[in-house]
């Protein structure tokens, strides 16, 4: 069995195009609106969503059918109409132009699939089946939502504060590794969960550190 390569894209300053302005184009376009990515979307009409991001400059309507050429210039593309044979030359384009292309009702024709997704400020959850079953992606995406709560934005945000102050204050490796574990084990989630955890001063964390470094 061939996996499809699990990576998530930086699409900073790229643009990135959705051709179709139904209910998949707004689902494909939710999922880049913080991503930083010059969103275009080309449809003669869009949902009332996306209407009101392109009212906000949050993303750029072209307002007519697809053209030949359309694409000239993207980084990516997400076929999404509901019409097969404009799908077809869409993902045909970009396959011309070296543009990455996903295909709304034919996942086989593309280069990359959307996964289910969960996020918790610095926490990503990704789901696939590979196209496998499109349905049951999303229970286990709405099983996984309740599993992990808001509590692991906090969490991370600390984890990431403490990591940073842990590799400019430890110079080894070993002992880094060692310290950064510790303290995911530690039980600050829980403390979080319950309300009861207090941001760490400068002086906690030096002496969190002594104290689970000698040992
Ligand atoms: C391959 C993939 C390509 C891609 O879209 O990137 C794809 C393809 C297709 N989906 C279809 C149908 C459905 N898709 C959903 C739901 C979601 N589909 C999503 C992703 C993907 N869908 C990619 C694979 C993901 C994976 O790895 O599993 C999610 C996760 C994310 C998102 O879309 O943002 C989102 C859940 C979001 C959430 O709720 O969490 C439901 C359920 C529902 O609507 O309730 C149905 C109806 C049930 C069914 O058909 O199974 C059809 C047939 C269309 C037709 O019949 O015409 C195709 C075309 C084909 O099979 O080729
Ligand atoms: N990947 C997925 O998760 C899923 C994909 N699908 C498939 O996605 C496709 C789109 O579904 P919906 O958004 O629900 O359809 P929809 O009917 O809500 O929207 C279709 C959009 O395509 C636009 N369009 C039609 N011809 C066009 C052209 N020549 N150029 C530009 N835009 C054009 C229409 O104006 C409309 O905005 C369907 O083929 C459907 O089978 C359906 C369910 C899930």
């Amino acid at each position: 069995m061939q996996h499809f390569v699990p990576i998530s894209l930086n699409c900073k300053n790229r643009i990135c195009c959705v051709v179709g302005g139904g209910r998949i184009a707004e689902r494909k376009v939710k999922g880049m609106m913080e991503s930083g990515a010059f969103i275009t979307v080309i449809s003669p009409n869009i949902t009332p969503d996306l209407q009101v991001l392109a009212d906000h400059k949050q993303l750029h309507w072209v307002n007519r059918v697809y053209r030949e050429g359309d694409l000239q210039g993207a980084f990516l593309v997400y076929a999404a109409t509901n019409q097969r044979e404009v799908n077809y030359e869409v993902a045909h384009e970009a396959r011309q132009r070296g543009i990455l292309v996903n295909v709304a009702d034919r996942s086989e024709d593309g280069d990359f699939i959307t996964p289910g997704i969960i996020r918790r400020g610095r926490l990503t959850i990704s789901i696939s089946t590979e196209g496998a079953g499109p349905a049951v992606t999303a229970d286990i995406t709405s099983a996984l939502d309740t599993l992990f709560g808001s509590e692991y934005e906090p969490y991370l945000d600390f984890m990431h504060d403490m990591r940073q102050i842990i590799k400019h204050k430890i110079s080894s490796p070993q002992q880094r590794t060692k310290l950064l574990r510790r303290l995911a084990s530690s039980g600050i989630l829980d403390q979080i969960r319950r309300h009861e955890f207090m941001a760490w001063t400068e002086k906690e964390i030096d002496l969190w550190i002594a104290q689970n470094q000698e040992e």
